[in-house]
């Protein structure tokens, strides 16, 4: 799903996010509790977390879909733009992968040859120039998740909130889109925020990774990469060092480097 909130200056570039005492509960079930985070703008942040331990709640209510119980999350800028992608594409069927990412273009007014110049060129940038007429049920799985992401960056978000996005993804489409991400990030300075089960993948792309512990979901630790610049080599002593540190803070005993 991509959901573009809301229209900004052209020249927003990032947005800082500010979480302060976040609480949020399901009835009973305590989801997250005493959240204190900030994201600065431009920065990259990953939360990782075993199954159920809040991450995609935590992002639900950053995005501003859910209402926390207690606490506030402040994005600065009067009026971010914020792009959101999960897991499950929300293409519209009737429309081809040039209409659908055009589409965030076209609910804000952007003439129609610019906003199709700019969508063609997203499509090119994820590897889909050749299917641009192309409607969701002739797209595999892969592509349609491209088309989301492409249409989460053609209106060049201050905040870009990811769920999971390359979790169905092969190996190489996966690293392919993370370098287009990371281009993309380096040129329009968006703050991006991660949710990943693989360790590598934040590894690899952010700045920060924060580990969250569950029941009630809460930070554990943040872990900066800042001393770690692009593009990294994950077969390093110290990038394989903060992968166990991580995996040790996830609660799992048995080392990645004992596996032969
Ligand atoms: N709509 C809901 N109603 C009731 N409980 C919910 C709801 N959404 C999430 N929960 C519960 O809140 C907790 C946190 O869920 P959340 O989806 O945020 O975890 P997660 O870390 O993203 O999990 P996963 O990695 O498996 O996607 C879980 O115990 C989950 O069962």
């Amino acid at each position: 799903m991509t959901t573009v909130v809301a229209p900004a200056a052209p020249d927003v570039r990032g947005g800082s996010i500010a979480i302060r005492g976040l609480g949020h509960a399901f009835g009973t079930v305590e989801a997250l509790r005493d959240v204190d985070l900030d994201i600065a703008a431009g920065e990259f942040v990953s939360f990782v977390g075993t199954s159920g331990c809040g991450k995609s709640t935590l992002l639900n209510v950053i995005a501003g879909l859910l209402t926390p119980t207690s606490g506030t999350v402040t994005i600065s800028g009067a009026l971010p733009r914020r792009a959101y992608i999960t897991q499950d594409d929300r293409l519209l069927a009737w429309r081809t992968a040039l209409q659908n990412v055009a589409f965030p273009l076209e609910l804000h007014g952007v003439p129609k040859r610019e906003r199709l110049e700019r969508a063609r060129e997203l499509l090119a940038r994820v590897g889909l120039a050749d299917a641009v007429d192309r409607r969701p049920h002739e797209l595999s799985g892969g592509m349609r998740q491209r088309v989301s992401i492409a249409q989460a960056l053609v209106y060049r978000p201050a905040v870009l909130l990811m769920d999971e996005p390359f979790g169905a993804l092969d190996a190489w489409t996966r690293e392919a889109l993370h370098e287009v991400l990371l281009d993309v990030r380096a040129e329009l300075g968006t703050t991006t925020v991660l949710v990943t089960h693989d360790v590598y993948e934040a590894l690899s792309l952010s700045d920060r990774v924060v580990t969250l512990a569950p029941r009630p979901g809460r930070v554990l630790r943040d872990h900066s990469l800042r001393d770690h610049p692009s593009p990294r080599d994950l077969r390093s002593a110290a990038l394989l060092d903060l992968h166990e540190t991580i995996r040790a803070d996830l609660g799992f005993t048995h080392s990645t480097k004992d596996t032969p």
